[in-house]
């Protein structure tokens, strides 16, 4: 057994895993482990996820990270939460038992709940107040529509018997068995019901939506002692759970972006930018979203998020669809066999387009296809889509910040794909830094924790922590890095064209 030694344990709730990761008082890691997470695909463009599987795998990485570890459950200083954001799972507060599969956030089965309330002229009361567009993206329509199919269930809702939550919400319920019922502001405000300015859940959506208050979770801060795990979990006396964080939210803790105007990109399932925007939130034009950074210290920090849908999840399709690859990493050993795409383009909309186009009709598309084209270039256009979208992204956060970046940080599964953080680098003309803990969701989420319980100072000394593994630099002559992304353009417009 390690000496007395205190740690913070991140649990990292992901949509294609679940991890927990023990972190030493450096930042770095002593102990983790992690399990893959099903998903479903009931009809084209619906995900749904076993939230009870989640819950599991959550014990069942908490546990193995400690054993792997050799560490005690007292030695446990506390535990950040970060999550997968948006999914929503509803349940019955006296079973625990969930009415419904979670439905995760990439899932478009609320398509025509969205439609509708646009017809119906309530678009701008929902961005006015959220920051967000409506756009099954988001969790309001989610929970409506559970509410709407599972019989029962809007009757039950009102009567006080169900609960909503996010992954968070969902995941602390069941670690404090069932005595807290809260979120955090980063969760809050992605649920399109949320007033991000009044820091309260609006009546007037949830009227729109035909959602009862009473199942909504307390919104508490992102850093702050919520409560303790149940005694009948085995984690000894019970560990203070101290930290909550939207995984990309965390992310931006994790990377140090405290400082206005610093942005990272989180290359996960989804692909996420986010720029810090201070105490200011700022309305975009350009497809971003406006959001809560975190709530700490008392205040509240917004960011302004640009949302790609497929990244990671576009190299899983590889693998596990096209069978093109064993493995995530063979999507690299395959793209550097040949030195372009010879103008293969995949456009990898599988649930339509986040930002700039929130697009939920368009689906993935093939271009340039000719009887040279070897499976080399197929894996390597799929990698390439990665970067044009960050690029789509970038372009709207510069034009809607008025900043221009200097570099970008980038986290997540994928950015361990060296060929694609190059190629990422030369499409945005900027360099693309690394750091050396790549899992900055994590980190994020156990510094939010640490924070609370005084394992770390303050921020001051969490920002020493970061530290640069690779800057990639951009090396593209212009006229090449122009051909190609005008390419990108046509494709996406062809995609969208075939509806
Ligand atoms: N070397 C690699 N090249 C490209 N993609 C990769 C590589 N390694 C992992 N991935 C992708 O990263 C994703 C997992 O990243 P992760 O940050 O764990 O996601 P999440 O937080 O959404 O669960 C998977 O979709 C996987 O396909
Ligand atoms: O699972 P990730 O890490 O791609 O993140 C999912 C996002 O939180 C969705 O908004």
């Amino acid at each position: 057994m390690k000496h007395k030694q205190s740690y913070i344990m991140a649990i990292d709730q992901g949509t294609t895993s679940t991890r927990a990761m023990i972190f030493d008082r450096k930042g770095e890691v002593a102990s983790s482990a992690q399990e893959e997470i099903k998903a479903y695909y009931p009809k084209p463009g619906w995900v749904e996820q076993d939230a009870n599987e989640i819950w599991l795998s959550v014990l069942g990485v908490m546990a193995s990270a400690l054993l792997k570890g050799d560490i005690a459950a007292d030695q446990i200083h506390g535990i950040g939460i970060t999550n997968q954001r948006e999914t929503t799972v509803v349940w019955d507060r006296h079973t625990g038992r969930p009415v419904h599969p979670a439905i995760v956030w990439q899932s478009r089965q609320t398509a025509d709940i969205c439609q509708e309330l646009i017809k119906a002229g309530h678009e701008s009361a929902f961005r006015a107040k959220t920051g967000l567009l409506v756009d099954p993206y988001f969790s309001g329509t989610k929970i409506k529509w559970i509410l709407d199919h599972v019989e029962g269930a809007r009757e039950r809702a009102e009567r006080g018997d169900l609960l909503f939550g996010t992954i968070d919400s969902w995941l602390i319920w069941k670690l404090t068995d069932g005595k807290s019922h809260i979120t955090d502001y980063t969760n809050a405000s992605r649920t399109l019901m949320f007033n991000i300015y009044e820091l309260k859940w609006d009546e007037e959506l949830l009227e729109l939506l035909g959602i009862p208050a009473a199942m909504l979770p307390e919104v508490r801060s992102s850093s702050e002692i919520y409560g303790k795990t149940a005694e009948h979990l085995y984690f000894g006396n019970g560990i203070p759970i101290a930290g909550i964080a939207g995984d990309q939210q965390a992310a931006l803790f994790g990377q140090a972006c405290y400082t206005k105007g610093m942005a990272k990109n989180t290359y996960g399932t989804g692909c996420f930018m986010l720029m810090n925007t201070g105490s200011e939130p700022i309305v975009s034009k350009h497809g971003l979203l406006t959001t809560i950074a975190w709530g700490i210290d008392g205040g509240v920090e917004y960011a302004l998020e640009g949302s790609v849908f497929v990244a990671g999840s576009a190299i899983q399709w590889l693998r596990d669809g096209m069978r093109m690859i064993k493995s995530a990493a063979d999507s690299e050993l395959y793209a550097a066999r040949v030195s372009s795409t010879e103008g293969v383009y995949v456009v990898p909309a599988f649930v339509g387009l986040g930002t700039p186009y929130w697009d939920s009709e368009t689906r993935g598309a093939v271009f340039g296809l000719t009887g040279g084209v070897k499976k080399e270039h197929f894996i390597r256009a799929a990698l390439e889509a990665l970067a044009y979208q960050t690029k789509d992204v970038l372009k709207a956060m510069e034009e809607d910040s008025g900043i221009a970046l200097t570099a970008l940080r980038v986290d997540g599964g994928v950015v361990r794909n060296n060929l694609l953080m190059q190629f990422q680098s030369d499409m945005l003309q900027v360099p693309v830094e690394r750091p050396v803990v790549n899992e900055t969701t994590a980190l994020g989420a156990a510094y939010l924790a640490g924070l609370a319980t005084g394992f770390w100072k303050d921020r001051d000394e969490i920002r020493q922590v970061w530290r640069l593994e690779t800057s990639f630099e951009p090396n593209m002559d212009e006229s090449r890095r122009n051909e190609l992304y005008s390419g990108w353009k046509k494709a996406v417009q062809a995609a969208r064209a075939f509806k």
